[in-house]
């Protein structure tokens, strides 16, 4: 049993121990159970596995518990630790070719599993840094001579080069319903002895956005010394969101270069209409109505042109709700991005505490929103094999415009397995009308066929770019390097061969010049 303390990090403390106790990603869970059993009879046709999945939904919980469960012992290596080519063979390396080194003393439980060793390589979608060069090569080098389970962690599966993905089962996680989530912290507060109202707990969960880390972290800080926890209690903000926003915003109120803005909220992952709520909230928090000493006496002129502009990017948004022409959000964007610093009349300086968008705060109706739409996106970018990026950005209102079609919302949901929310996000429905129920109940029909193919639509629209750049990914890093070392040389070569060309046909133009030609005697030969 837990007993209560409040030094401890709640949620490594209610980290669960057990398959059982996981919340949530049955089906993933299933799917690594028997892979792991697959092991323990016999050597799987894949050695490795690859969990994959928004943070803080299990997937390192699952591969701790698996390990356990197994009776296998775990062998960790993180993002942290150096994971170098010989760092990577040296541990992991080792530690998958144990078994061999010491065959002669192979017992008969060794194949029943026992004696395994689990390797667990955490943010293996993040290994082309500099310290982790090489170590992409590594693992599949790893990978292809185990005789010990692997399973790599990453949250997007795309970030892992196309040979160790090929090496490897994929299995996906997602994003946990916020009423899923409640059960979980109610047993912490529990614990702690500490006394709280269901919706308090509902707030947090949705506010963490499927994350059940996230949602534990919110909950210590909120309820820490307090033995009764209120909805009032609680306020919280998108953490992570919040430092790149706030770095973008530093740059549309205070920045002097226009480019750089665009480019600090291009790499956003907030889409306009979300992007344009913080630039509303903090406008009048970044240029002051009244300011004390000479140069703003009262209003402040900056603030009535900086919605001015706001509001012809509010202009195009509205359009494209009205139109669903998606490409007119790059006007928005740039209006809102660039119009407040071209506005602006003066520099302002000093620290500025940047709010999120209080219509946000209130509600934390689009909070939940945006875990919805993340949710869709997860699925999409598994499906379409597209970054969460670009399907939040561009296939959702992709998908939007495509379902205003009855027969396509049929398909498309059903093909991508939405649930009833998603497919009232998908249809912008209010709730779920006889409309979207209808079209949820014959979804569900193609679902039950039709799981993991790619439409052929999608396969046929896949812009030439993006297939050139899946196949770079599938280059190893030591491989782009020899491409590129090649392709040096070659130049090099050419430029030599260039040189020696040059320089030969000089001199023989001026032997030319200076030598008679051979026929010709003397000058009087002319
Ligand atoms: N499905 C779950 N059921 C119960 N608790 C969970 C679950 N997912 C996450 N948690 C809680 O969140 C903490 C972090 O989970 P975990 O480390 O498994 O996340 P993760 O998916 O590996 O995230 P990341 O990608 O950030 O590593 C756990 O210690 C646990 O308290």
């Amino acid at each position: 049993m837990d007993q209560p303390d409040q030094f401890s990090d709640w949620a490594e403390k209610y980290r669960p121990k057990t398959f059982k106790e996981i919340i949530g990603n049955k089906k993933a869970l299933h799917e690594l159970r028997l892979w792991a059993d697959e092991w323990a009879a016999k050597m799987p046709e894949k050695r490795a596995v690859i969990l994959y999945g928004p943070a803080g939904v299990g997937k390192t919980t699952s591969a701790h518990a698996l390990a356990r469960e197994m009776g296998w012992e775990m062998i960790e290596l993180n993002a942290g630790d150096q994971r170098t080519a010989e760092v990577i063979d040296k541990v992991a390396g080792s530690a998958s070719r144990m078994k061999t080194l010491f065959s002669h003393e192979k017992k008969e439980s060794d194949d029943k599993g026992s004696s395994k060793r689990l390797i667990v390589l955490d943010e293996a979608d993040n290994l082309h840094g500099t310290y982790d060069k090489g170590g992409s090569k590594a693992i599949s080098d790893v990978i292809a001579k185990t005789t010990h389970p692997i399973i790599l962690i990453a949250n997007d599966v795309y970030g892992i080069t196309q040979t160790i993905r090929s090496q490897c089962l994929e299995i996906s996680f997602s994003s946990i319903q916020s009423r899923s989530i409640v059960p979980a912290l109610k047993r912490a507060c529990d614990t702690e002895g500490i006394a709280c109202g269901e919706d308090a707990l509902l707030k947090l969960a949705e506010n963490a956005g499927g994350d059940l880390r996230s949602a534990m972290n919110d909950l210590q800080a909120c309820a820490s010394g307090k033995s009764e926890l209120k909805a009032e209690d609680i306020v919280i903000s998108g953490r992570d969101v919040k430092e790149t926003i706030f770095k973008a915003l530093v740059k549309v109120f205070k920045g002097k270069n226009r480019r750089e803005a665009l480019d600090a909220v291009g790499t956003l992952d907030e889409t306009p209409e979300d992007l344009i709520m913080w630039i509303d909230e903090n406008l009048p928090l970044q240029f002051p109505d009244e300011k004390k000493g000479p140069v703003f006496e009262k209003v402040n002129p900056d603030i009535s042109n900086g919605y001015a502009v706001l509001s012809r990017a509010d202009l195009y948004l509205g359009r494209v709700r009205l139109r669903q022409n998606y490409r007119l959000w790059r006007y928005a964007n740039f209006m809102m991005t660039v119009g407040p610093m071209s506005v602006r009349s003066g520099e302002y300086s000093g620290f500025i505490k940047y709010s999120s968008p209080s219509g946000w705060k209130r509600m934390g109706q689009a909070k939940s929103m945006r875990a919805m739409r993340d949710n869709i996106a997860v699925k999409m970018s598994v499906r379409h094999k597209d970054s969460m990026r670009v399907s939040r950005n561009e296939l959702i209102p992709y998908y939007m415009r495509l379902m205003e079609n009855e027969e396509y919302a049929v398909n498309l949901s059903g093909e991508s397995d939405f649930d009833l929310d998603e497919l009232i996000y998908l249809l912008q429905a209010k709730s779920a009308t006889k409309t979207v129920q209808n079209i949820y109940d014959k979804s569900r029909v193609i679902a039950a066929k039709h799981h993991s193919a790619e439409p052929e639509f999608f396969k046929e629209k896949r812009p030439r770019k993006e297939k050139e750049k899946e196949d770079k990914s599938q280059m190893t890093i030591e491989e782009i390097a020899a491409a590129a070392e090649k392709k040096k040389q070659q130049e090099a070569e050419k430029q030599k061969a260039e040189a020696d060309e040059k320089a030969k046909k000089e001199k023989a133009d001026r032997t030319e010049k200076s030598e008679p030609p051979k026929n010709q005697k003397s000058l009087f030969d002319f």
